[in-house]
């Protein structure tokens, strides 16, 4: 565990997840950012080293929501403001029969995302970690009378060797918003996509799931959704991550649920 990890879990508002074998998670209310998820001992995450916990912003990296918008807001903080706010620890973490460990956290409408965003929301976001998976469960709760419009993206920053080998499988014939190309669509017609440059980009109507592969082990990871179909695609590439998120080796795989 290098020091920004240990920072990371010291800090008060971070929840562990245990399940033995140096499995764990680690989940900071500050936005209900997973900063940690390791299988035996290996950290599956990217956290950048520009992230300090100061209450003040949201924490670079992990796993993170944009809600209830995603990017640049008129009315609000790029990316919403649930990654800015206090989340609170709703139930465990629990110890399962199987030894698989639970926690569900939950965050309300205040009178700071009032000032943004007049809506009475309140979201769910359930943790469980197994012994070689985790799984996360997002429920968004509507307590006012009239219909509430939103997106909400959980953002999974992983952490892999060089993102230049990294290809994600699944995406082929999808079609995609390119944000660095005016917002125009475009068709993909690779089997394999390859990050070789900066990429900002919304996939549409994928499957149930996508295999990344050569993450930070070498190995693959399966991500598998429900109700969910569109992706984004972001990878900020070395010039500007030097400026924010300190490594151009990163993948960053975002999952997007749409309403
Ligand atoms: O640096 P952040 O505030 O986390 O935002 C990083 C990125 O978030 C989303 O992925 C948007 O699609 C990008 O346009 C934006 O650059």
């Amino acid at each position: 565990m290098d020091r920004r990890d240990s920072w990371f879990v010291k800090s008060k508002h971070a929840v562990v997840l245990d399940r033995g074998n140096y499995t764990s998670c680690t989940v900071n209310l500050l936005g209900a950012t997973v900063t940690s998820w390791r299988i035996n001992d290996k950290e599956m995450l990217f956290l950048s080293r520009e992230s300090h916990f100061t209450g003040l912003s949201h924490i670079a990296g992990g796993i993170q929501f944009a809600f209830p918008i995603l990017g640049d807001w008129e009315f609000g903080p790029k990316n919403g403001f649930a990654r800015k706010t206090l989340w609170k620890l709703v139930g465990g973490p629990e110890k399962l029969h199987s030894g698989d460990v639970c926690a569900t956290f939950s965050l309300m409408y205040n009178p700071y995302t009032l000032s943004f965003w007049n809506f009475k929301f309140e979201l769910f976001y359930k943790v469980t970690l197994y012994e070689k998976k985790i799984d996360f469960q997002i429920t968004v709760v509507n307590w006012d009378t009239y219909p509430m419009e939103f997106v909400i993206v959980q953002r999974c920053l992983w952490r892999v060797n060089d993102v230049t080998k990294c290809k994600i499988k699944g995406l082929k014939n999808c079609k995609y918003k390119d944000f660095l190309r005016n917002g125009l669509t475009f068709q993909e017609e690779r089997e394999d996509v390859m990050v070789t440059e900066k990429l900002d980009r919304v996939y549409s109507r994928t499957p149930n799931k996508l295999v990344l592969k050569n993450t930070v082990d070498g190995g693959s990871l399966n991500l598998l959704r429900r109700n969910s179909r569109d992706v984004l695609l972001w990878n900020p590439w070395i010039g500007d991550s030097l400026k924010g998120m300190d490594l151009g080796n990163s993948c960053y795989l975002t999952i997007l649920v749409s309403r």
